[in-house]
């Protein structure tokens, strides 16, 4: 059986001042050994693969950061269909997002905040870029600022996501690594941002909604998407000179948070731990 691209990384020279962890992996296969054309699973498919996986660390009695996005709404369903049948009992959802929260509270999953419960057991959430050293890019479904603050809170925090989610260097994906910032003279922390990542050829697009108007965060903020033609190099660094810029809320790199990820892909499940 062919291992996730993870397999062959465990170095990545993109980032420059961390130790690559070493990391832990286990692969659950799906499908049978013998079965000789494995069925294709659709990506969704592969989400709620994984969400399943995560949600078998779910115990009764815990307080659960509840994540954002499609994959994280699968892990938010199969709760709810846990407690329903009585197989979980005395669990409290901290969502990361007003949508979350809505579809928790469809599934009758009891629900409180951070304030009333700072200590979080488990959270389980996805993400938009996982690299080797487990470190992420999260927020392209907009939830960035609560998804860190639940997920900093969390004893453990389980990431769930499809094997497209991999790269060799964050960034590298080509897709947008986002940045909340306050409404207030956005484009001059649009300008601001791109100028810090000009050497990554970085371009930054204030984020629109579907009507082509400014999106607005659950907070009532703006977000920057960068894009990047190459990697970033130095996560942390890049973190600290963005969070210095005054009127940035927020950035999507969540560095060193993630103690598990659950990857799902064609050659199965695949879990790494720090
Ligand atoms: O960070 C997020 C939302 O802010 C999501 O976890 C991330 O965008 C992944 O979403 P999906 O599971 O839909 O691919």
């Amino acid at each position: 059986m062919a291992s996730l691209s993870l397999h062959h990384t465990p170095t990545n020279p993109l980032i420059l001042h961390r130790t690559p962890l070493n990391l832990r992996t286990q692969t659950h296969k799906p499908f049978s050994v013998r079965s000789q054309a494995a069925p294709v699973l659709s990506q969704d498919e592969l989400k709620k693969l994984a969400a399943d996986k995560a949600v078998e660390s779910v115990k009764s009695g815990m307080i659960l950061g509840l994540g954002t996005g499609s994959t994280a709404a699968f892990v938010v369903d199969k709760l709810g269909q846990l407690l329903s049948t009585g197989q979980l009992s005395n669990i409290i959802g901290i969502p990361t997002s007003k949508r979350t929260q809505e579809q928790a509270a469809s599934l009758n999953i009891p629900l409180s905040t951070l304030d009333s419960h700072p200590h979080i057991d488990l959270a389980i959430d996805g993400a938009d870029e996982v690299d080797p050293n487990l470190d992420l890019v999260k927020g392209r479904g907009g939830a960035l600022l609560r998804e860190k603050m639940v997920e900093a809170a969390s004893s453990s925090f389980i990431v769930v996501a499809d094997d497209s989610k991999l790269v060799s260097g964050l960034g590298g994906s080509g897709l947008a690594m986002p940045v909340e910032v306050v409404q207030f003279c956005w484009k001059y922390n649009l300008v601001r941002l791109q100028g810090l990542f000009k050497e990554l050829g970085c371009e930054a697009k204030l984020r629109v909604d579907g009507s082509e108007k400014p999106y607005v965060t659950d907070n009532g903020n703006y977000i920057v998407d960068l894009y990047f033609q190459n990697p970033i190099k130095d996560g942390f660094g890049a973190g600290k000179e963005i969070s210095a810029l005054e009127g940035v809320v927020e950035h999507g790199l969540f560095l060193g948070m993630a103690t598990s990820v659950i990857i799902a892909g064609k050659t199965g499940v695949e879990i790494m731990n720090k």
